[in-house]
Parts: structure tokens; sequence; C-alpha cells
């Protein structure tokens, strides 16, 4: 069914209804046991100090606030999507605080951001949040197109799917202009790496 969809606004819409339901089946108990630490082979792809993009997640998107505590405790610096303004690129700003949160406050798409005076960091590897992904490295997002722009200036950075398992479709319309995932990471699989 999912894959018989090739406009990406159908399927943004019923994935998101998917991935609604699924979370909400999810005891926040259980939920907050999901994601702790990053599967082993992706060590692989995380050089030492590092500077890791991670995001804030919002109530439906895989969290990923388990692997800023983990990646900031194995030495390494944590940077989230920053907006100047609403139609402003999206840039990644230091996140010192992934316990407490003290260092964040409110931004455009409801989202929680670095303040102004964060230093702008540029990921070595950055987790991506999706909407649908194949297992290829595929993938959808919330069609504003921020990833693929930020990725596509910045060809060094490792980009990694973070996941809920009902994400995972056979085939996604693509367009010239979406950058591929170098791996996936589901509470229950590990996809790629793909090179
Ligand atoms: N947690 C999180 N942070 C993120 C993103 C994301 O997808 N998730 N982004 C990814 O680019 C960037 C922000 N861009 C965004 C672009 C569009 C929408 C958006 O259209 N949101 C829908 C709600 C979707 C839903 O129900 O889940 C909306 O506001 O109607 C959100 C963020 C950077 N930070
Ligand atoms: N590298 C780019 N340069 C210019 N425009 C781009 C680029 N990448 C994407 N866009 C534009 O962004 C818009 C949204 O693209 P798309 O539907 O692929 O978003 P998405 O991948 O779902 O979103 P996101 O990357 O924010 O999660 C499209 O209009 C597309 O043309």
């Amino acid at each position: 069914m999912k894959a018989c969809v090739t406009d990406k606004q159908t399927l943004r819409k019923q994935l998101r209804a998917d991935r609604k339901r699924h979370v909400a089946v999810l005891p926040a108990v259980t939920r907050a046991l999901l994601l702790r630490t990053p599967p082993a082979p992706l060590a692989a792809l995380v050089p030492e100090n590092a500077v890791i993009g991670l995001y804030r997640a919002t109530p439906h998107e895989a969290p990923a606030g388990n692997y800023a505590k983990y990646y900031i405790e194995h030495g390494h610096r944590i940077a989230l999507p920053r907006f100047a303004a609403d139609n402003a690129p999206m840039e990644f700003a230091t996140h010192c605080d992934p316990f407490g949160e003290t260092d964040l406050e409110s931004g455009p798409f409801g989202l929680n951001q670095p303040g102004p005076e964060a230093l702008v960091l540029v990921p070595d590897v950055v987790f991506v949040p999706l909407v649908g992904f194949t297992d290829s490295g595929q993938r959808l997002g919330q069609g504003g197109g921020h990833y693929d722009r930020w990725l596509a200036e910045h060809p060094g950075t490792t980009a990694i799917g973070l996941a809920w398992d009902c994400q995972l479709v056979d085939t996604l319309p693509t367009e010239e202009h979406d950058i591929p995932l170098s791996a996936i990471v589901t509470p229950t699989r590990l996809y790629g790496p793909f090179t």
C-alpha cells in the first residue's frame, strides 16, 4: 500500500498518520528506553572529538535526546538546528546542556533551538529526522527542504536517519536534490552503513 503512493504530499500525510498511531500505543516508559545508545557499527562513521548534529524531537518523531547525552558523555560536541527567522536557512549551533536544556529557547516551527549567542558548528555527523525512508537510504522529510539544502552545502557531513520502524517504505518518489542517508537507525534495526 505505502509503496503505491507516488505523490510526496500524500505519502507524508499517510506516514505521519502511521507514525502517530505507532507512538500512541507505546507507553512513555518504553519510549524512553528506545534509541538509548547508537548501535556499535555507527562508531566507524564517527571521528574522535566529533561534532554531532541532532534534533529536538516533536512528540511523534523518533526521540534523539538519549543520543545527545550519550555523545556528550563520550567527548563529542552536540549541535542542534537553528533558524534566525521562519524563512532563514537552517544552521547548526552548539548545544551545551543536553541534560537540562537550559541553553535552548523557542524558535520557528514550534521547535526549541540554541539561543543567538550559541556558536555555529558544522557537524561531522548529523542525525536526521524523517517522515519516511527506504532500506537503501532514501529519505522523505517534512517538505521544507531544510536538510537537503544544508547537506548539499556540506558534502563532508555524514547523514544518518533516526526513525520508527513503521516509517519504512518500499520505494520513495525521489528528486534530484534528495540526498541519500549513509545509514538509518530504528529501535529494532540498523540499515547500512551503505558505503
Ligand atoms: N524535530 C525536528 N526538528 C527539525 C526538523 C524536523 O523535521 N524535526 N526539520 C526538518 O526539516 C527542521 C525544521 N523544519 C521543519 C519544516 C517543516 C515542518 C512542518 O511542516 N511541520 C508540520 C508538522 C508535521 C507533523 O505533524 O509531524 C507542521 O508544522 O504542520 C517542521 C519543521 C529542523 N529541525
Ligand atoms: N539543494 C537544494 N537547493 C535548492 N532547493 C532545494 C534543495 N533541496 C531541496 N530543495 C527544495 O526544497 C523543497 C522541499 O524539498 P523536499 O520535498 O525534497 O523536502 P524534504 O526532503 O521532505 O524536506 P527536508 O529536507 O527539510 O526534511 C523543494 O521545493 C525543493 O526544490
